[in-house]
């Protein structure tokens, strides 16, 4: 008997698992590589080359589905960008990734570029915390499939974290499908269905006694706000700063109870692709994640969570006080 969306789960395991060893590949050679977008945030041949693996699996397998992929290779068009082209086709053919050419490349991650909402979509991030892994940090290759409005499957590739029943080991894929659970797998075992292991949030309702994990970055979530309710609820640990969406596993796997994404300027609205896979994630393995006001997540508007404003994400049990919290300290409005 096959469960709901198990073919969706096979070829995206695959495919992120293929893309986080390339980032990691690329990782590990890194010197100065990046190319600045408009917004002025960096992106590099990983990224570029993560989101052109992903979306060539998926548009294999699913080529009616439409993918809003965070990169898209107008910049690589440019003449003055073509040996950086060349070095994401490098990359892909040292990954015999086959077909790979410069307009093969273009071609997959334009595929990515689709921007409004439709029954059923994937969204990808193909490197989410890009300064994470320039710094050679924490960062996540993060892929979900989106059915009416509704989170159905997640995927999150960390190559760089810890495996959570043995931190010897370095790379973890986690991947959950709606009603089925949370996991996590080492990102380089063969036999991922044996190795599989159901995470779980917390069960803590004592504040006292919690961690919250937020951004490196404080333009990305204020940790002015973060330090105002942790005082107020006499949260005492140190807040675990790390980049990407691995702060949703980390609240996943129970290594912290708290993720606070707290704005940091009026308008900026969050991207589907920045949480769509962690939000289902941490509700599989038992947490609680909604916007600072307490609404649920809305991930049938668009490329934009339009109606939000920041995220928070909880072991469950702590929720409630901290979103009145919130409330009290005005960080809502
Ligand atoms: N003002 C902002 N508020 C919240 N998130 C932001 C803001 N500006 C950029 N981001 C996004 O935050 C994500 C990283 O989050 P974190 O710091 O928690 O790792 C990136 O995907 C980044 O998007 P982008 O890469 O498009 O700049
Ligand atoms: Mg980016
Ligand atoms: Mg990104
Ligand atoms: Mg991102």
């Amino acid at each position: 008997m096959t469960t709901p969306f198990q073919r969706e789960l096979e070829i995206a395991l695959s495919a992120v698992k293929q893309a986080s060893q390339i980032c990691r590949s690329v990782q590990a050679a890194i010197t100065d590589e990046v190319l600045e977008k408009k917004d002025k945030s960096p992106v590099t041949i990983a990224d570029f080359s993560s989101q052109a693996v992903i979306c060539r699996a998926l548009n294999e397998a699913f080529p009616q589905d439409p993918i809003i992929g965070e990169e898209d290779a107008a910049e690589l068009h440019l003449e003055e960008n073509h040996e950086f082209l060349e070095k994401i086709v490098a990359e892909l053919n040292k990954a015999e990734i086959p077909e790979t050419s410069p307009e093969n490349v273009c071609r997959w991650i334009d595929h990515g570029g689709a921007k409004e909402y439709s029954s059923r979509f994937w969204t990808l991030d193909p490197i989410d915390g890009t300064k994470g892994f320039l710094r050679k940090e924490q960062y996540a290759v993060s892929l979900a499939l989106i059915v009416d409005g509704k989170i159905v499957l997640g995927i999150l590739g960390c190559p760089n974290m810890p495996f959570p029943i043995d931190e010897t080991v370095t790379g973890t894929l986690y991947y959950t499908v709606a009603d089925q659970g949370a996991f996590a797998i080492p990102l380089n075992q063969d036999d991922q269905e044996q190795a599989a292991f159901p995470i779980r949030v917390t069960t803590t309702d004592d504040f006292s006694q919690s961690r919250f994990c937020e951004s490196v970055e404080s333009g990305h979530s204020s940790h002015g706000h973060s330090q105002q309710v942790a005082e107020k609820l006499d949260i005492e640990k140190e807040p675990r700063r790390l980049d990407s969406q691995a702060k949703y596993a980390v609240v996943a796997q129970g290594n912290a109870d708290i993720y606070m994404r707290l704005p940091t300027r009026v308008g900026y609205r969050e991207k589907i692709w920045d949480h769509a896979a962690g939000v289902l994630l941490v509700q599989e393995a038992g947490g609680t994640v909604t916007d600072i006001t307490g609404k649920p997540l809305e991930f049938d508007q668009g490329y934009e969570l339009k109606n939000n404003q920041g995220v928070i994400v909880t072991n469950g049990p702590l929720h409630p006080e901290l979103i009145q919290t919130l409330g009290e300290l005005a960080i809502n409005e």
